[in-house]
């Protein structure tokens, strides 16, 4: 079991109120993903759910038990840092047993639960090596085997990828996702890459400014995101925003269209725009338009396309792919 509940988390440091009444509530065995520009909060409300950091007001729940007065150690969680945080001089199985040791957990009952989880990250041939003689990718992985040793309630991980180079954070993601998949175990992940988020999640909790902007499945946030922030985070390249008036909407203050929501044509649309820069990505090809009518827009076409530098095109957006949003932001349905 390892459920969660957060009420109206407040925390300040100083003057500073950084957590503005946070509420949330975590199901057994779900993946919750923390999203949000920098500074938003993520890390800190992680260090409040593991009791790293007391809020100034507010109530964390594990499995329906105040947890408020519990020490880290004692609340059944297990925390996987950006750092890693191993010891130099323990090797591989050390590392990982270390905490089952401090806990007076039997050795042969240690040896096993080592034996497991390195099986299962794939670290079984590492045993005896110490942290200096593994790539970053391994040493990840260790930090992870070190806490499903302990089989935690609830794990938390705060950007645990964002040390990896670019395709060892795509291994290391999947190897998470099916982590979660085999141990059914609550996870609590923070990062401000949206494409860990989008890929990982159950559900996404989108910060900004220490307060919930939106909680959802990925695609609920893609498809229904529920203001301008939530719209023009969630989603890459950005959303496109222009004002309402540019469509003849009266109803709405701006309308949003994704750049994949986006055609194109030489001879005819709605919007004649010409182009500041392509992007060829192959898959994928991204085009920066300046239009007479819609200002700057970014279109994402699928495969390759001609266009390049100075063309003149016309963009057309999908009518029934149009979101739009009030004057104070919220989207309208
Ligand atoms: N111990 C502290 N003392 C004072 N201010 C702090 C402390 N810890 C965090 N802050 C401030 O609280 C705010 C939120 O920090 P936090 O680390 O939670 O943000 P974050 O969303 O995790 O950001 P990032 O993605 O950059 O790590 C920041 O403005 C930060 O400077």
């Amino acid at each position: 079991m390892g459920s969660l509940r957060l009420e109206n988390i407040r925390k300040s440091f100083g003057k500073v109120e950084v957590l503005k009444g946070i509420d949330l509530e975590v199901k057994d065995g779900e993946f919750v993903i923390f999203v949000g520009p920098s500074g938003c909060g993520k890390s800190t409300l992680l260090r409040v759910i593991a009791g790293l950091e007391d809020a100034t007001s507010g109530n964390v729940l594990i499995d329906g038990e105040a947890v408020d007065h519990v020490p880290p150690a004692k609340r059944g969680i297990a925390m996987v840092f950006q750092s890693y945080a191993l010891y130099p001089h323990l090797n591989v199985r050390d590392n990982m047993g270390l905490g089952l040791k401090q806990a007076g957990r039997p050795k042969a009952e240690i040896g096993e639960r080592v034996a497991v989880a390195s099986k299962m990250l794939g670290l079984d041939k590492y045993l005896d090596r110490r942290p200096a003689e593994l790539s970053g990718g391994q040493r990840q992985r260790v930090a992870i085997g070190r806490a499903i040793v302990r089989s935690p309630k609830l794990f938390l991980f705060d950007e645990p990828l964002s040390n990896l180079d670019a395709a060892l954070r795509v291994n290391t993601r999947l190897e998470i996702a099916k982590l979660h998949r085999e141990l059914s175990a609550t996870m609590i992940y923070v990062t401000h890459d949206q494409v860990e988020a989008m890929t990982l999640a159950d559900r996404i909790a989108i910060l900004n400014e220490g307060r919930i902007e939106q909680v959802g499945t990925p695609m609920e946030l893609y498809n229904r995101p529920a203001n301008l922030f939530v719209a023009g985070f969630i989603g890459s390249p950005k959303m496109n925003f222009i004002p309402a008036a540019t469509l003849r909407d009266g109803g709405a203050s701006t309308v949003g269209i994704r750049p994949e929501h986006i055609t194109v044509d030489a001879q005819e649309g709605r919007w004649k725009g010409t182009v500041l820069h392509a992007e060829h990505l192959g898959a994928d090809t991204i085009l920066y338009l300046d239009t007479e009518q819609a200002g700057f827009l970014t279109v994402r076409l699928f495969g390759e396309h001609r266009f390049g530098t100075d063309d003149v095109l016309y963009a057309t957006p999908q009518p029934e792919r149009i979101y739009r949003f009030d004057d104070d932001g919220k989207a309208i349905a």
